[in-house]
């Protein structure tokens, strides 16, 4: 979202709906919001407190008395301290549980979008939503919230004491106090804005260093240091300078409040000492009413800092219920229907058109008819961008095709709860993704429940046993990217064991044994052979020579399907399979017949 999204009405009241977050804890919310009215009241009492030192003390000249007021002086310095303690205590724990909370609940939400979300928004950025926005509210909900009501009762009850104490001089205050709220006003709602252009700042900062680590090896064989390192020494410098101008109004803020308040301060100390020096009022009075008045100031000045504070959060606030607002594209139906039993089909595609939500003017898929019996391996075959991946992705309802219906088992996938269908899928990709975590982790990943006896079974049906016993740590060792490194047949093999322990009905496979030398393909390939054993089994097969086998091999072209059959009556009628088999098999390596 940028800054000018938001609109400067939404200020404040879009930080309204984290209440919703704190009605779990509303007692320690009411426990704290007691102790804060307390312990205000006791800090406006010691007001009172120094009255009574300096005229039963000071001016009355007794001993007595004068120790007397100070022990009460601290008892009740002590009575604030044991209340503020609580309150610290009690506030900043809701801070923390509020924004441990507000971070889950992003988190679920964020598990369970649609993938073109991720398209539209870039990581990076959903990062620092889920760090840096949950932050600044843990500091509101923890310190900035309680020390604004704080300081809202203390300037509130500090007047009221102030016209009690003397009438004139609390006028004088008061005729202050516009002065200091027009600069709030005016600085106030130009600090929110650069912050929220600051926050966004940031976040491209992480997001293109994220995508640089990332790609190191890219940027360093094309010896990019130096460009990259000027690239992101820009994004940083433009960071800065929105910070910059940030910063600068916000002292300017500061500074005008605390100017001008502690210039109100001298001016009634002036009138006030006169009024001591001629006998209308007492120097305790005088004294109370000092201290009631720098309670005000600061009250004012604390209110005025934590408002651009308050500010900030709400620009955080309304991108985080934002986000958490977004509805999944892809979602369950009321009721979902059973996935019935096996029948004589397993997937079937009718009449289905799909476009990419980033590009609605150009068909990923086109009228695919398609039609997949149980148990049977059927190829998927084409052209680089013919939609083969698209046909996956949508078999696993990743996005849901604008035509046409796709069925599995003769219920409309739609109808089915999204769990079934994507339990009865396994899926190995052509790039595997292993997790930051041990062998074990990765490869219970297909069934969480699994012992570990089934777990090497796995491994050893995937044929990765053996390599992965070699490891430093065997099933112990860290794999992902802290860990160790694997080549790209042993991944793959960590992925066909994943897929074996999550025993799907049906196997989507992104044929990989391209990449991989003769030794290492000999190995995934055995161990493709043993999961796709009984199971329906869709390959995305980059290479012929591993389909020829195939119960049916579907050619596709850009989006369409545009033959079917089987290798040898492919190869008497469709004139792309044909090409692409002249491309792949030669003399040397002819095409089985
Ligand atoms: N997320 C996406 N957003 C927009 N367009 C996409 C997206 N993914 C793929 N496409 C486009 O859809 C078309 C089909 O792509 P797809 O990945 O299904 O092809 P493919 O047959 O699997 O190709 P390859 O063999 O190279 O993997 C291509 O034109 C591609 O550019």
């Amino acid at each position: 979202m940028s800054a000018k999204d938001t609109q400067p009405e939404r200020a404040i009241t879009s930080l309204l709906p984290i209440v919703s977050f704190i009605k779990p804890y509303k007692w320690v919310a009411a426990l704290a919001l007691f102790v804060l009215l307390v312990t205000a009241a006791l800090n406006l009492s010691i007001g009172q407190g120094v009255k009574f030192v300096i005229d039963s003390g000071f001016i009355a000249g007794s001993r007595e008395q004068l120790t007397q007021a100070i022990g009460s002086l601290v008892i009740l310095i002590s009575l604030v301290a044991v209340g503020t303690f609580c309150r610290f205590y009690l506030m900043s724990w809701l801070g923390e549980r509020v924004s441990a909370d507000i971070r889950k609940a992003v988190f679920n939400q964020i598990v369970h979008l649609h993938p073109s979300y991720f398209e539209e928004n870039r990581s990076g950025e959903l990062m620092s939503r889920l760090t840096t926005d949950t932050t600044l509210l843990q500091s509101i909900v923890g310190s900035s919230f309680s020390m604004a009501l704080r300081s809202s009762l203390v300037l509130i009850g500090g007047l009221i004491m102030l016209l009690v104490t003397n009438l004139k001089l609390t006028l004088l205050v008061i005729a202050c106090v516009p002065l200091t709220l027009v600069p709030i006003m005016i600085f106030g709602k130009r600090v929110r804005k650069l912050s929220e252009n600051n926050q966004s700042a940031i976040a491209d900062i992480s997001t293109y260093a994220g995508e640089i680590i990332q790609h190191i090896k890219v940027v360093q064989s094309y010896t990019h240091e130096e460009k990259e390192k000027q690239s992101f020494g820009g994004e940083v410098e433009k960071a800065f300078g929105v910070a910059k101008q940030s910063i600068k109004q916000r002292s300017f803020l500061i500074a005008a409040v605390i100017f001008l308040t502690f210039g109100a301060i001298s001016a009634m100390l002036w009138v006030g000492g006169m009024d001591v020096l001629e006998g209308r009022m007492t120097g305790g009075e005088l004294g109370a009413f000092i201290f009631y008045a720098i309670m005000v100031a600061t009250s004012v000045a604390t209110i005025a800092e934590v408002y651009g504070e308050l500010q900030r959060a709400a620009g955080a606030a309304s991108r985080l219920l934002e986000l958490l607002k977004i509805k999944s594209l892809i979602q369950n139906v009321p009721n979902t229907n059973e996935m019935k039993a096996h029948g004589e089909t397993a997937i079937s595609f009718n009449n289905v058109d799909f476009y990419y939500p980033s590009r609605p003017d150009s068909a990923a898929l086109k009228e695919i008819n398609l039609n997949i019996e149980q148990g049977k391996i059927v190829a998927l075959v084409g052209p680089s961008g013919a939609g083969k991946t698209t046909l996956f992705e949508l078999l696993q309802r990743f996005y849901d095709p604008q035509v046409g219906e796709i069925e599995c088992r003769g219920e409309n996938i739609k109808l089915l709860s999204l769990t079934d269908l994507r339990h009865s899928m396994g899926m190995v990709p052509q790039h595997p993704v292993l997790f930051s975590s041990d062998v074990w982790h990765n490869i219970r990943y297909g069934n969480p429940n699994a012992s570990d006896e089934q777990v090497v079974e796995a491994a050893k049906r995937a044929h990765a046993h053996d390599f992965i016993e070699q490891l430093p740590e065997g099933y112990n060792s860290f794999l992902g990217e802290q860990g160790v490194r694997l080549s790209g047949g042993q991944k793959q093999r960590i992925a066909i064991a994943r897929a074996i322990l999550k025993d799907p009905d049906i196997l989507l496979l992104d044929e990989a044994t391209s990449a991989l030398d003769a030794q290492s393909e000999f190995h995934v390939q055995a161990a493709l052979n043993e999961l796709m054993h009984t199971r329906t089994t869709l390959i995305i097969a980059h290479r012929l020579a591993t389909v020829t086998h195939a119960d049916l091999i579907v050619v596709m072209d850009k989006g369409q399907v545009v033959a079917t059959g089987t290798h040898q009556t492919l190869l008497e009628e469709s004139r792309l399979y044909q090409r692409l088999c002249e491309l792949q098999f030669d003399k040397a390596n002819p095409a089985p017949v």
